[in-house]
């Protein structure tokens, strides 16, 4: 799937520098160009693409120190020169635009929503959301801000994949110190999702193509997006097991939402050597995804690849029942809460469409 990446704050220009390498490591070409936007001149050293400073006359270059509602109101003033920045990237190849940020910090947490929405009014393509999750460690600002970004990023993206920071950490590797890691995790999963929507070497069939990927996230709201990979045997046969080994790991342990499970649509890819792909392996893992998510909308293709190999990517269009997301949530609105030194309680459950945490915009 041709896409566009939009970083916005550090974390979501770290992510998309990431994404962009991957893509050109792999030789893929599924990412077509990629801006960087932020409120902090020095975050914006570094970046090999076009950069954007909004906010100036706020704040001078130095960021909006985690006041995500300084980031909305700067991306809302400066959106036209983020606008033309993208001038003349979202050509007729391209099949989607992403805007990408850590959604604890100001800068990205408040401006992603907003440049999502102004998106939306322009380009017919699917605007999603690339979000980052704080981990639990990290202090209530973050928890507040990625809670009230979630639920109206969720809103103005077409879909937001959520990416939560606990979810690639190594045992006694604090968040800080593991985001190079966690970044290489996402921009593998999210890199390889969009170039299997664009496998040239296959012309079975059975090869994915960018309107699956469209839409399983047409259902909107929360995505997530899960990984595994083992070695492979050289004859189909011989990897049917192994396409349901990997599958069950990738929504199991391997998810960027770790715990959502209940999906209202998936899309299951096994890449590989096109000959190596057991048919009736994908079919049974396809099954199984089905009955675990509780969706009857599984989609499943084929990413012809040349490796020694077999991977498994299961996309979840959504998952914001999920008990994962439900536990976030009440972390947000308590952190909210005791900011607000209001210690009233609340029903986790209700928290995703109501007013414990005020929305952004
Ligand atoms: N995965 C990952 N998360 C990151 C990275 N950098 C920061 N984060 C997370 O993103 C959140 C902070 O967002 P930042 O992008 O640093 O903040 P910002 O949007 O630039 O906003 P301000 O600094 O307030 O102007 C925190 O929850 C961090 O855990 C990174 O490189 N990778």
């Amino acid at each position: 799937m041709k896409s566009v990446l939009i970083g916005v704050g550090q974390a979501g220009g770290k992510l998309a520098r990431e994404l962009v390498e991957y893509d050109e490591r792999m030789g893929f070409g599924s990412i077509r160009g990629a801006v960087a936007v932020n409120t902090a001149k020095a975050d914006l050293r570094n970046l090999p693409f076009e950069t954007v400073l909004i906010g100036q006359d706020r704040v001078k270059g130095h960021g909006v120190g985690g006041d995500n509602e300084l980031g909305a109101e700067v991306m809302q003033s400066d959106t036209n020169e983020v606008l033309s920045a993208l001038d003349g990237r979202i050509t007729a190849g391209v099949e989607s635009i992403f805007v990408v940020a850590g959604l604890g910090g100001g800068t990205g947490s408040g401006g992603a929503p907003v440049l999502a929405k102004e998106l939306q009014r322009i380009y017919d393509v699917p605007v999603y959301g690339l979000g980052i999750l704080p981990g639990r460690d990290e202090g209530a600002m973050y928890q507040v801000n990625a809670g009230r970004s979630l639920k109206t990023f969720a809103r103005e993206a077409d879909a937001l994949l959520l990416v939560d920071n606990d979810a690639f950490r190594s045992a006694g590797e604090s968040v800080t110190e593991g985001f190079d890691s966690i970044n290489e995790e996402i921009a593998q999963r999210v890199g390889l999702l969009l170039a299997s929507g664009e496998a040239v070497d296959g012309v079975a069939e059975s090869v994915v193509d960018s309107s699956e990927i469209i839409n399983t996230l047409r259902t909107g709201g929360i995505a997530a997006l899960g990984f595994a990979s083992a070695e492979a045997a050289p004859d189909a046969e011989g990897n049917i097991n192994t396409v349901m080994s990997t599958t069950r790991r990738a929504l199991l342990s391997g998810s960027s939402l770790p715990d959502a499970t209940d999906a209202d649509a998936a899309l299951l890819i096994v890449a590989g050597e096109q000959d190596a792909i057991p048919r009736k392996g994908v079919e049974r893992a396809r099954k199984w995804v089905e009955e675990e998510t509780g969706s009857l909308q599984v989609r499943g293709g084929d990413f012809p690849l040349s490796s020694d190999r077999i991977a498994t990517l299961v996309l979840l269009g959504g998952v914001e029942r999920s008990d994962r997301l439900e536990t976030f949530m009440e972390r947000a609105a308590d952190a909210q809460k005791a900011e607000a030194e209001d210690p009233t309680d609340g029903d986790p459950a209700e928290q995703w469409g109501n007013d414990e945490l005020d929305d952004l915009l």
